[in-house]
């Protein structure tokens, strides 16, 4: 694999936001196949790095570099496009809609998207099937807070992204809820080749992690 189509690779970001410093010649980059798990401090910005490398955040320098296009540097509807084309995202609380079955949950980014209503199901189908969850035919709001995040991994991949991030995805979640949802996330890098970056507060969510990078004083520094 060449440089340039690494899912995601940072070079030398600076950010300052409400007079501080929140980034500083901060670099990463993340291969396909491997995942990254970042912690730090409440306030470090792990959130506002996510929020960067969807290019929802403009930073002040640096290059942000995702299946080889600097998001930085994107606009508009280009920037939409590729963000909608690399990157899949799960939040904290899935951000599902709880009214609609976990199978229309997974398809509609590729509804909305433009793609085969057939093709979109049946591929949504088979990503449930292969993430485990149970019960496509209720209610997304009637599942387990574990069952709803593993809907919302395969919303995230419904679309063949290069790079997964997750911020915070077991954050709600009890124990064993946790671990299965962890297993799930973390299985994703080997067996569709993309690059995961996972923020956590969880040593345990970390740990499954090839990396750990900590998020200290505006940079990344590894802890294994
Ligand atoms: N638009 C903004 N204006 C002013 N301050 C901001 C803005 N965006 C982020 N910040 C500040 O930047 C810092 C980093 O926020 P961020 O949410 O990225 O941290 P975090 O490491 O994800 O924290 P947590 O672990 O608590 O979720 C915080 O102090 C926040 O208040």
């Amino acid at each position: 694999m060449t440089e340039a189509l690494l899912p995601l690779d940072i070079h030398a970001l600076r950010y300052e936001v409400g007079g501080r410093r929140l980034f500083e010649g901060l670099g990463l980059a993340v291969r396909a196949g491997e995942s990254v798990a970042v912690m730090g401090p409440s306030g470090s910005g792990k959130s506002t790095l996510l929020s960067v490398v969807l290019g929802l955040v403009r930073p002040d320098a640096g290059t942000v570099s995702v299946a080889g296009q600097d998001v930085a540097r994107l606009r508009g509807r280009h920037l939409t496009e590729h963000r909608r084309k690399h990157i899949g995202m799960i939040f904290q609380f899935g951000e599902l809609l709880p009214e609609l079955t976990p199978v229309e949950n997974v398809a509609l980014p590729a509804l909305l998207d433009g793609a085969d209503r057939d093709r979109s199901y049946a591929d949504s189908r088979e990503l449930l099937d292969e993430l485990g969850v149970p019960a496509h035919g209720t209610a997304t709001g009637d599942l387990s807070g574990g069952e709803r995040q593993r809907v919302a991994v395969a919303r995230a991949l419904i679309g063949r992204p290069s790079l997964l991030l997750a911020d915070e995805p077991t954050g709600a979640l009890d124990a064993e809820a946790r671990d299965h949802v962890a297993g799930t996330l973390f299985a994703v890098p080997a067996s569709r080749q993309c690059g995961l970056l996972v923020v956590t507060h969880d040593p345990s969510v970390a740990d499954r992690a090839d990396r750990v990078m900590h998020l200290e004083q505006g940079a990344l520094a590894g802890a294994r």
